[in-house]
């Protein structure tokens, strides 16, 4: 089937904005592994954007080409108007502190108090941050926004999955940034849990308006946090819509992502 025909035009709320981030044509291939074949995306201001993509579909490529951590072999990357694959090295660490990750594992230090985490990509990002003097308020905001300001003291190995997400998703939100990439928010988690970090997600958008790409799988967690979802498939931005305009085509590839 041809792409064209499942690619919905831009909402007209958002045609008249510039895509915060652009993403325009990306190929990108290891060897002849062809995996991103003419990728492209509009992400705009205050939007959650759903990526959804069967397992080794694309997605973590996408993502790294985007923060600068591969190199595509074609297309341009835009993000708040500056193109990735020309910046030198500080202009990209500059540019990647508006970018918050929530990623698989959401990592935590082990060693480090709740707080001790929280900290620490202030201090990673000096320069931003040279003239506040005392962090607390920075960490207690963050803190609250995901509900945990009682966690402060406690050490990782005290938290729940659904805690540590949350404690990552506020050592994300403390740099305030622009754009927030999470990769399989939901993972791991239980239905309960992964219902609070859905609707965490919500909250903290409408918050820190913030724009969002969302990889996921989960069904569920897409239909709620989305304003768009884009289906990549073999390579392409395959289909494109709402959720509740995708779970309603009869294309088989674009059903097999709702059963
Ligand atoms: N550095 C690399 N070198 C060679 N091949 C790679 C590299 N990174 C990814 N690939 C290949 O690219 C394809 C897409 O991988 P990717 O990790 O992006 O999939 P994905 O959609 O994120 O999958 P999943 O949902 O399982 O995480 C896979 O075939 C993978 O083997």
């Amino acid at each position: 089937m041809d792409k064209t025909q499942n690619i919905k035009e831009t909402p007209t709320s958002l045609m008249d904005e510039e895509p915060i981030l652009e993403i325009k044509d990306l190929k990108k291939a290891f060897g002849n592994n062809h995996v991103l074949n003419g990728f492209s995306l509009n992400l705009f201001k205050g939007e959650n954007l759903v990526i959804m993509g069967k397992s080794g579909s694309g997605k973590s490529v996408m993502i790294k080409c985007l923060v600068g951590l591969i190199q595509p072999d074609s297309g341009s990357i835009k993000v708040m108007g500056k193109a990735i694959t020309t910046l030198n090295r500080t202009d990209l660490d500059e540019l990647r502190t508006e970018i918050g990750f929530l990623f698989q594992g959401s990592a935590l230090y082990d060693s480090m108090t709740v707080r001790e985490n929280l900290e620490f990509p202030l201090r990673r990002h000096k320069s931003r941050f040279k003239n506040i003097t005392d962090t607390t308020p920075l960490v207690m905001e963050a803190l609250e926004s995901v509900g945990l300001v009682n966690a402060i003291n406690l050490m990782p190995s005290e938290l729940s999955g659904g805690m540590k997400r949350r404690i990552a998703l506020a050592r994300t939100l403390i740099l305030k940034p622009k754009i927030i990439l999470y990769d399989e928010p939901t993972s791991g988690l239980d239905p309960i849990t992964s219902k609070e970090i859905i609707a965490l997600m919500r909250k903290i958008q409408k918050k820190y308006n913030t724009s969002s790409l969302i990889i996921t799988h989960d069904v569920d967690c897409a239909r709620v946090v989305s304003e768009r979802i884009v289906l990549l498939v073999n390579g392409i931005n395959y289909a494109e819509g709402t959720y509740k305009e995708l779970a309603a085509s009869k294309d088989q590839n674009v059903r097999a992502f709702f059963k």
